[in-house]
């Protein structure tokens, strides 16, 4: 008989399918299957037993009693005869009488079988996986009861089979769920991550829609916000706030002198001055071309003039390297009733006063209504 000759169940590649389901295969010896391999032979009083998995081109013993090899050629197989007819317990008293076998290598070769019985392995959806078979090298038979016997160890083994089908789909699932929930962590944390490029993203937009591109200080939207809070705080906890408007002198003709570029140096310049001498707390913002402001929270009219002083005397005395520059400042400090429109044109006052007096000095409009 040839592979060619082979004659194969109406279902071969379902029952394959099916096998493979089982993951039996290749699998190690287990006790389970040992022990009915053995209970077989006993009753069936025949020297070997095996359990027999027919694969698509070998027959595969999960247990072997009595048997050395672990696999053989299915062609040569006495169970690929067996599972052609799943219902029944295929007994072959004598093989060198029987003309499917008579020729096999398993008979007249070592094992030299002449007696063999095969129940076939039926799964539930009514495959035959195999047989659980007992055979012997003297002809023989099965009585009526042992045949029963044999049959209920084939359900056992099925039992075997399937329990542990069950348990591997049970820990197939088990690691499924853990790999997804591995899944799930890892992209809550790439999502937290993203969070949190986006709030460092968002921050540095609200940082750069605060500041002046020029000189790198806090811009006119920056001023404003801040000039309210700073406003409305000082009405509430009843601490003074001043304000400095500081404009360069004569910016126009150092424009027209040494170009645009160098009017540009010289206003960083005199940001990076006011920005050194002011307080921590103080906010330093360009308010327009060539102006700056400085909000000073909890600075009273002495201080504020001082501070003032201080700026512009730091900007005069700085080793200017085209031409000396120098700032006018006016100062104001918020008194009872002002608007933040009231308080920004007091400063303006004092600036124009400043500009008037002839530059290179501080004024603070409380002067103004003394004189
Ligand atoms: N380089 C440069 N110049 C600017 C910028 N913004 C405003 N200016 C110039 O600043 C000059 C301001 O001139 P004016 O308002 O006439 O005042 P001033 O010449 O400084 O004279 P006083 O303020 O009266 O001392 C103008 O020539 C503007 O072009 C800027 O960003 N860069």
């Amino acid at each position: 008989m040839n592979s060619s000759a082979m004659i194969l169940p109406a279902s071969e590649t379902h029952r394959l399918e099916v096998l493979y389901s089982y993951g039996v295969l290749d699998t190690l010896d287990e006790q389970a299957y040992d022990d009915l391999t053995r209970l077989a032979a006993y009753i069936c009083h025949t020297p070997s037993s095996v359990i027999s998995l027919v694969d698509s081109q070998r027959q595969w013993f999960k247990s072997r009693f009595g048997h050395h090899a672990n696999q053989g050629s299915r062609k040569d197989s006495f169970c690929t005869h067996a599972i052609l007819n799943p219902d029944t317990i295929m007994v072959v008293k004598d093989a060198l009488q029987d003309p499917r076998f008579m020729r096999n290598p398993a008979v007249i070769g070592p094992p030299r079988i002449r007696f063999y019985a095969g129940a076939p392995l039926i799964t539930p959806c009514g495959e035959a996986l195999g047989t659980l078979c007992v055979f012997d090298t003297q002809p023989g038979d099965l009585s009526d009861a042992q045949r029963d016997a044999l049959a209920t160890l084939a359900r056992q083994v099925m039992a075997q089979l399937e329990l542990r089908k069950v348990i591997r789909a049970q820990q197939d699932s088990a690691h499924q769920l853990r790999h997804s929930q591995r899944q799930l962590e890892q992209q809550q944390q790439l999502l937290q991550q993203q969070q949190l490029e986006l709030e460092e993203v968002n921050q540095q937009l609200r940082t750069l829609s605060l500041t002046d591109s020029l000189t790198g200080l806090f811009n006119r939207r920056a001023f404003d916000a801040r000039m309210s809070e700073e406003v409305e705080r000082s009405i509430r906890t009843r601490t003074p706030v001043s304000l400095l408007l500081v404009d360069v002198d004569h910016f126009k003709s150092f424009n027209d002198v040494f170009g645009h570029s160098e009017g540009d140096i010289a206003l960083q310049e005199v940001a990076g001055l006011l920005k050194n001498n002011a307080r921590s707390y103080d906010l330093v913002a360009r308010y327009g071309g060539e102006e700056f402001a400085v909000i000073m929270p909890g600075t009273s009219t002495v201080d504020a003039e001082r501070i003032a002083e201080r700026l512009r005397a730091s900007i005069a005395a700085h080793s200017w390297t085209l031409r000396t520059v120098t700032v006018s400042i006016g100062v104001a400090t918020l008194a009872q009733g002002d608007s933040i429109q009231t308080f920004i044109s007091h400063a303006d006052q004092a600036l124009y006063r400043a500009k008037e007096q002839g530059r290179n000095c501080v004024v603070h409009w409380t002067g103004l209504q003394e004189h």
